[in-house]
């Protein structure tokens, strides 16, 4: 099978990207003329990612700005073809897609219209990198695949594993794909832990060093861990927020309990309190940073 086969590969265009707009001193004939040529471009994009199998498979959900989003990576290098869904949530859905150089990696795709963005904008009060985002439901959930990107980037520095951020774009975020040819990386709850006593230490270091980077994930359980090749991985960060949240210690407490009550079902000594305890003693979080 040609490579990118499975993954319905989208051929290159070419493009032309912001620089070489701003090169260019262009008549309205000609800024006519390369609007039409990138109508052209994005209308075939979207009838060959349409037209195939896997997108036929997945019902063809996208919108034309979630199809122009995609189109923009693809002309940006991130990716080259959409592959088969990895998991279909109410607020996104995650694909892997192909990558330049035979690379996989993951996409996850927020539907904007079916967000549950009051909640949403809950989790972005307080956030200093996020002030001025009140408005519409749409720069809500905007903000949201970025603040979900700068996680990544801050909760990497941190030294937690987490996947790879590679772009983001609208409502679109790339990342480094977890598992191998045959599946996605199981979650803790389907995993084969080995160690249970070891995973628990490994999960309470990355809660610990999270909460020294000033963030507290919100939603940590054993959904939300995936073991990838024997590592622990911290995934679906969009929703951490940072110690300045009104609610910070509230999230930071119910982490703590579903983290020590799955291990506790393993037969590991843990205890929510016990483990919030460890956190907050152990970690010194960095007031007021801005964005990773
Ligand atoms: N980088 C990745 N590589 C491989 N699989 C991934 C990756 N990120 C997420 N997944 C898979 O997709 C599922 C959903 O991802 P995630 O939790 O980030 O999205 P979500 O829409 O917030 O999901 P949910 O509503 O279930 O919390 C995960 O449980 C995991 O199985």
């Amino acid at each position: 099978m040609v490579a990118g086969e499975e993954f319905g590969l989208v051929e290159e265009t070419e493009g032309v990207d912001g620089d070489e707009w701003e090169q260019l001193d262009v008549s309205d004939t000609e800024a006519d003329r390369i609007a039409r040529r990138q109508d052209r471009e994005f209308s075939e994009f979207r009838k060959r990612l349409k037209n195939t199998e896997q997108f036929k498979v997945t019902g063809g959900v996208f919108d034309d700005a979630t199809f122009a989003a995609l189109y923009k990576l693809v002309q940006d290098g991130y990716i080259e073809a959409i592959g088969g869904p990895i998991s279909t949530g109410k607020e996104a859905d995650v694909f892997e897609a192909l990558a330049p150089e035979d690379e996989t990696v993951a996409i996850k795709v927020y539907r904007i219209n079916a967000s549950d963005f009051r909640q949403m904008r809950d989790y972005l009060e307080g956030d200093p990198r996020f002030e001025n985002i009140r408005g519409d439901k749409k720069r809500v959930v905007l903000a949201w695949v970025k603040k979900e990107y700068g996680n990544l980037l801050r909760a990497k520095k941190a030294g937690v594993r987490v996947p790879d951020p590679i772009a983001v774009q609208r409502n679109v975020l790339v990342m480094e794909y977890l598992g191998d040819e045959t599946r996605a990386a199981p979650t803790l709850d389907d995993a084969d832990l080995g160690n249970p006593e070891t995973a628990y230490e490994v999960v309470r270091e990355y809660i610990r060093r999270l909460y020294d980077a000033g963030l507290v994930h919100g939603d940590l359980s054993e959904y939300n861990l995936v073991v990838d090749d024997g590592e622990l991985v911290v995934i679906d960060v969009g929703q951490a927020v940072t110690v300045h949240h009104p609610n910070s210690e509230e999230f930071l407490r119910r982490d703590c309990r579903n983290v020590a009550n799955f291990f506790a079902r393993e037969g590991v000594d843990a205890d929510g309190d016990d483990l919030y305890d460890y956190v907050v003693s152990e970690a010194d979080p960095r007031e007021g940073e801005g964005v990773a």
